[in-house]
């Protein structure tokens, strides 16, 4: 058996994690969540970034660019821009850089034979004509200028195009410039716009692949996972794990049970000024790629239709109801489905048919109608199916939010969590532990393979109080899941009474991952087993956590 550690790695995944494990990482499993998307999108509004159609005036400052939350924003007057932060650990600054470092240093060595003297860079804003090399893990593609080694970050670009693009920001320490992608000048073979099924694809900032074959987006994702381990994991290169081929997700447009689309104050507001209140409706949608002002957006192929019906309901209530407000707005638009069984023989079939059953998206199967709904209220309950298993959920609070690929996730998960038969002799598992487990999506799925019983924990009390309803309405007793709504870190009081050889950790964290203090207590009580999904990218199942 091996010792290995793995430091902060997968940053596309989030784990952030510093493990010392006595057998290297199984497998890696990676999911296609999103499809042609970008995880980003409407879950985070204003993630917008400013590039002003020509150069600000001087001292004005500009809004975010997402992409380079130090060195890419809009411009900043002179005392701000000297004080450049180096990219933070895990953000998407650091996994491009390593892209880029990674294309420089192949570079370098291909070039060895032949010194060539460094072309000076082409002036801000100046467009230019540019070779679309290698795709990065931020989905941005990566190019070079005919003569020149140097590297230009291009978004809506696959390798093999050549593309029109304004330089909006050199980063000379990093080596690469950031651009704004104008158009296709000459396309790869890899690109076929009419897969694009977006009116706003390249101004909105949500889609990155609508123009890829689904097939050559799922190899991009194994990618993603290759290179984390590549650039972050510090393991050597005989220790990292297979990344198997990336499962896709059924749906790969209309999808999406959830969008956050937002609209910004009345124009010319400031703080100190008095509310004036809108003349009209305001552009109501996302922010696009090249400036901070709100796309307006009145359809979004991605979401299920469903919640595309809410966003059309939500513009036309908007365009009556504009002047009740008199700031920007964030709107929430959240699937939920009533399910009505066929085969309920104690009732008429009309007195089965739900009230809401007028407004909503049928979908017929064999066995149930779903009348399909859009909540907008963050404090309502969303209700929604995994196969036969029921959620149900404060609307605004996490869900996962593409429902197709959660019967194949899940099953994925029960059919690896266990080791398998032969690898062990040892005791059988008997526990699951579900660290960050919202309104109990593993606790609840796994729990049928767990004798000895689940238990969740979640900062967010009313996300536990819903993982408890959630356990009663599938039929779950308190001694087969129960639920503890706290820091991560408190866990490991209530699960002193665990054997950690009976027990697997499923690791579900947000974002930013786990903290310190949670991973040094998972190492001390050393779980026989962990499941890692990070994001629903990714599943890794590792053996044997084990404190150094
Ligand atoms: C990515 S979600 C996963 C939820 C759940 N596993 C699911 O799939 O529905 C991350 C969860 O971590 C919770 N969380 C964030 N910080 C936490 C902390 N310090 N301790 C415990 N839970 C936390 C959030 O409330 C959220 O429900």
């Amino acid at each position: 058996m091996h010792s290995i550690s793995l430091r902060p790695f997968l940053t596309s995944l989030s784990l952030h994690s510093q493990f010392r494990i006595k057998q290297p990482a199984a497998t890696i499993k990676t999911w296609q969540n999103f499809t042609s998307q970008n995880p980003r999108m409407a879950s985070l509004p204003a993630e917008g970034r400013a590039l002003p159609s020509k150069p600000p005036a001087e001292g004005k400052t500009h809004g975010k660019r997402p992409h380079h939350n130090n060195h890419g924003h809009g411009r900043k007057p002179a005392k701000m821009r000297k004080k450049e932060k180096p990219a933070q650990e895990g953000s998407h600054e650091e996994v491009l850089l390593a892209d880029v470092q990674a294309l420089l240093a192949a570079q370098r060595l291909t070039n060895d034979a032949v010194p060539t003297e460094p072309k000076p860079l082409p002036e801000q804003w100046s467009e230019i004509e540019v070779d679309v090399v290698e795709l990065s893990s931020t989905g941005d593609g990566l190019a070079k200028q005919k003569g020149s080694d140097h590297i230009y970050v291009v978004p809506f670009t696959v390798p093999g195009d050549t593309a029109k693009v304004k330089v909006y920001r050199h980063l000379p320490k990093e080596g690469y410039t950031v651009t704004d992608f104008l158009s296709v000048i000459k396309p790869s073979p890899l690109r076929d716009d009419s897969r694009i099924q977006c009116q706003y694809f390249a101004k909105c900032s949500g889609c990155q692949f609508q123009m890829l074959d689904y097939a050559e987006q799922l190899r991009h994702k194994r990618n993603i996972v290759v290179k984390a381990y590549r650039n972050f994991s510090q393991l050597p290169p005989e220790l990292v794990p297979d990344v198997l081929e990336t499962i896709g997700s059924p749906l790969q447009y209309g999808y999406r049970t959830k969008l956050t689309p937002h609209f910004d104050g009345p124009p010319g507001q400031s703080r100190r000024s008095p509310k004036t209140g809108f003349k009209e409706r305001p552009p109501i949608g996302f922010t696009p790629k090249a400036t901070r002002k709100v796309l307006d957006i009145e359809d979004c192929p991605i979401a299920t239709d469903a919640v595309r019906k809410g966003l059309r309901d939500e513009r036309k209530r908007l365009e009556v109801e504009f002047d009740k407000y008199t700031k920007g707005a964030t709107i929430l638009l959240r699937e939920s489905t009533k399910r009505v069984p066929k085969d309920d023989t104690t009732t008429q079939p009309e007195e089965n048919i739900p009230e809401e059953a007028e407004d909503s998206i049928k979908v017929e199967t064999d066995s149930y109608t779903d009348y399909k709904t859009c909540i907008t209220d963050n404090n309502a309950t969303s209700t929604e199916y995994i196969d036969d298993f029921i959620f149900t959920n404060p609307a605004g609070s996490f869900f996962q939010n593409n429902n197709s690929i959660l019967p194949p996730f899940t099953e994925y998960i029960r059919q690896h969590i266990l080791p398998p038969l032969s690898s062990s002799p040892e005791k059988p598992i008997r526990t699951l532990i579900d660290a960050y487990s919202g309104s109990g999506l593993f606790t609840i799925t796994q729990s049928s393979l767990f004798p000895g019983g689940s238990i969740g924990i979640d900062i967010a009390e009313k996300s536990i109080a819903f993982a408890r309803r959630n356990a009663v309405l599938n039929g779950l007793r308190e001694s087969q899941c129960r639920f503890i709504a706290a820091d991560a870190p408190e866990l490991f009081k209530s699960v002193a009474a665990y054997d950690p050889d009976e027990t697997v950790v499923v690791l579900d964290p947000p974002r930013k991952g786990c903290d310190a203090s949670f991973l040094a207590q998972l190492l001390r009580f050393a779980p026989r087993r962990v499941v890692y999904t990070g994001h629903v990218e990714g599943v890794a199942v590792l053996n044997r956590v084990k404190d150094i």
